[in-house]
This record gives C-alpha cells, structure tokens and sequence, in this order.
C-alpha cells in the first residue's frame, strides 16, 4: 500500500495554522502539530525533562520545562534558542516519524512552525503556507495573554520571513476570514484528491 500523502503547513506566529490545520481534520485529514508535540516533550515524565535538566537544570519545575523559565534564558541569551532548539528538534523529528508510521489516514497534514527553517519542507509531498496582512497577523498576537510587542518582534525575528515562506510554499491559504481560509483548504483538498485518484 503506498504512503499516506504528506501536507506541510506553515506560517508565521499568529498567521493562524492551528485554526487552519482543524479545517483540514474537518476533512478527514489526520493532523500532527509540531507546537502541541513540544507540549508533550516539555510535560511531567517528557522525553525532553531530562536531556533539558542537563542543558539547563533552572528550567525544570515540578518535574516539567517551564516555558517562563526558558524564556527568561532566551530573554538574557541569544544562543540559548539554538541550544534549547538542539536538544528539542531531534524529540519533536521522533515524534513526528511514529505519527507518520501510525497513521491510517490517506492524507496527512504536519502544522509545523519551522517547516522550512529547519528542512523538513523536503519530506512533504506539498507545502502549504498560511497568511494575512502584518497588521492583522500583530493584532491577533497581541491580543494574546502576556503577549507584548517586544517579545512579538523577538519571535518574528527567529523566524523565515512570512514573504519567503509565501514565495517557497507550493500553495498559499489565506487566513484573513475564515471563509477565505475554508475556500483555500477546500482548494487544496481538490488538488490533493486529483493527485490520488
Ligand atoms: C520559546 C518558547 C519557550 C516560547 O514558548 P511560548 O509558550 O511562550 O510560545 P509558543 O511555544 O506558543 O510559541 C510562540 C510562537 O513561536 C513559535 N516558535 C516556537 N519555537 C520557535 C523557534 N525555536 N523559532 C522560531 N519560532 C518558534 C511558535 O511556533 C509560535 O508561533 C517555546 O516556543 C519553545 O520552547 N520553543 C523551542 C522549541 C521549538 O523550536 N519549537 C518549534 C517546533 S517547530
Ligand atoms: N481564517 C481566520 N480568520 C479569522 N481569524 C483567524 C483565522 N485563523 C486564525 N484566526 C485567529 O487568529 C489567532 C491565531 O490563530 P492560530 O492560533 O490558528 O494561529 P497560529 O499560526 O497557530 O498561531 P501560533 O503560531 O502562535 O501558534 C486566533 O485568535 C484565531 O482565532
């Protein structure tokens, strides 16, 4: 039986993957979702607890990676993205793999933030890209808890231009409504259908 077909989603923070990704699973497409899988490695019994103790043991509290603690590091350090990053990419490949293995499904969609940064765009039978304009991408951001617009910039800065993610990606949904996001995924489930029939 030949492999299920992979989608790679991506866009920048805030573009709205995850919003995206669930239109997909409401056609039937088993997601993965790099973010919810870094969730699991960072929790009590994570495979990252441990490899991250020896990284950084002030990072570790009640047993889990805390994310504020991390982020004060990031805050104070800027090599310590690539270290955390070193240690937490190899956990998040895994993890993606044994869902790739598992799945059932025909289609398969991969919400992964770094698609591109980090190469995984060339496991992908075809790369999706969400988008919508800077203004309305920084309103959503900022509107989140604790979000402010330093740290905003700070993450933008670590991530591949949105208009290079657009440039490289083989289709681009648009997320501004979540009518034009509904008519993009519907779209890419047609081609998707064509190719596998
Ligand atoms: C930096 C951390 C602590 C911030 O946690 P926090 O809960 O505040 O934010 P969250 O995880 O929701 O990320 C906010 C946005 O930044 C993006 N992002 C996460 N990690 C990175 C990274 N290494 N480089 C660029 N963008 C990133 C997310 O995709 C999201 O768009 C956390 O994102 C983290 O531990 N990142 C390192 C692991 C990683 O590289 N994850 C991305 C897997 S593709
Ligand atoms: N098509 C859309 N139309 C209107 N609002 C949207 C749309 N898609 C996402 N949003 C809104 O934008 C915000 C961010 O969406 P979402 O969490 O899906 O983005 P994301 O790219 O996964 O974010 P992050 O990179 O931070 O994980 C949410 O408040 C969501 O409701």
């Amino acid at each position: 039986m030949s492999r299920p077909f992979r989608i790679g989603l991506t866009g920048s923070i805030g573009m709205g993957k995850s919003t995206t990704a669930g239109m997909f699973a409401e056609e039937g497409v088993a997601v993965w979702d790099a973010d919810a899988a870094v969730h699991r490695l960072y929790g009590r019994d994570g495979a990252a607890v441990v490899p991250m103790k020896e990284l950084r043991p002030d990072a570790i509290v009640d047993g889990a990676v805390s994310r504020e603690r991390l982020k004060l590091w990031i805050a104070g350090d800027d090599a310590a993205l690539g270290r955390i990053e070193a240690v937490v990419h190899p956990l998040v490949a895994e993890d993606r793999n044994r869902f790739a293995r598992e799945a059932t499904a025909p289609v398969l969609l991969f919400d992964i933030p770094l698609l591109f940064e980090n190469g995984s765009d060339r496991w992908m039978d075809l790369t999706v890209c969400v988008s919508t304009s800077v203004r309305e991408q920084r309103r959503r951001v900022l509107e989140r808890e604790g979000m402010t617009a330093a740290a905003f910039e700070r993450i933008l800065s670590k991530q591949m231009p949105d208009a290079e993610k657009r440039a490289r990606a083989d289709r681009i949904i648009d997320t501004t409504t979540l009518d034009s996001a509904r008519a993009g995924v519907r779209e890419v489930m047609k081609d998707v259908e064509t190719r596998l029939a």
